[in-house]
């Protein structure tokens, strides 16, 4: 499908919110974010959009640690093979041009070093993140 690029903070919305959406209801991943998230979904929504926003088009608006919620969640190589797979499809299907590029650069990246970190942390029990 021919998208548009990412070009403003609606396009950021946009991809984050038919993302999550998609999550919610995938039979693997969607259990492990409700679980966590509850009630709190709107505010997942917006620290979301900050934080692709300060990837993508430079605004600095997400100042947050994006690894640490991550620490203690049951989820291994299946389920960020699982969670790129969604996203790279996502950005495919609405959008094109080199933020798309970028975004799925950028994706694929943070989730090959948050794998990376789990099985650190994991085969070294008792080690403090902080
Ligand atoms: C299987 C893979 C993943 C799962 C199950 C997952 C799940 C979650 C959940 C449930 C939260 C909310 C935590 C809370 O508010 O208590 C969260 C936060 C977040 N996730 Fe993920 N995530 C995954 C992969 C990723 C990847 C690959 C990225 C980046 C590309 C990412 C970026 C973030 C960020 C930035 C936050 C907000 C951190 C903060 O509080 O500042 N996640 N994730």
């Amino acid at each position: 499908m021919t998208g548009k690029e990412i070009l403003t903070l609606d396009d950021v919305k946009l991809l984050v919110n038919t993302f999550y959406d998609k999550i919610r209801k995938d039979e693997l991943l969607g259990p492990i974010f409700n679980e966590r998230i509850q009630d709190r979904w709107r505010m997942h929504l917006d620290k979301m959009y900050t934080f692709w926003q300060t990837l993508l088009l430079e605004e600095h608006t997400y100042n947050g640690r994006p690894f640490p919620p991550h620490m203690n969640m049951p989820i291994g190589h299946e389920h960020f093979n699982h969670w790129l797979g969604m996203f790279t499809a996502t950005v495919d299907e609405l959008f094109t041009g080199d933020k798309a590029e970028e975004a799925k650069w950028r994706a694929a990246n943070i989730a090959k070093m948050f794998e990376n970190k789990l099985n650190y942390f994991r085969s070294h029990e008792g080690l403090s993140i902080l």
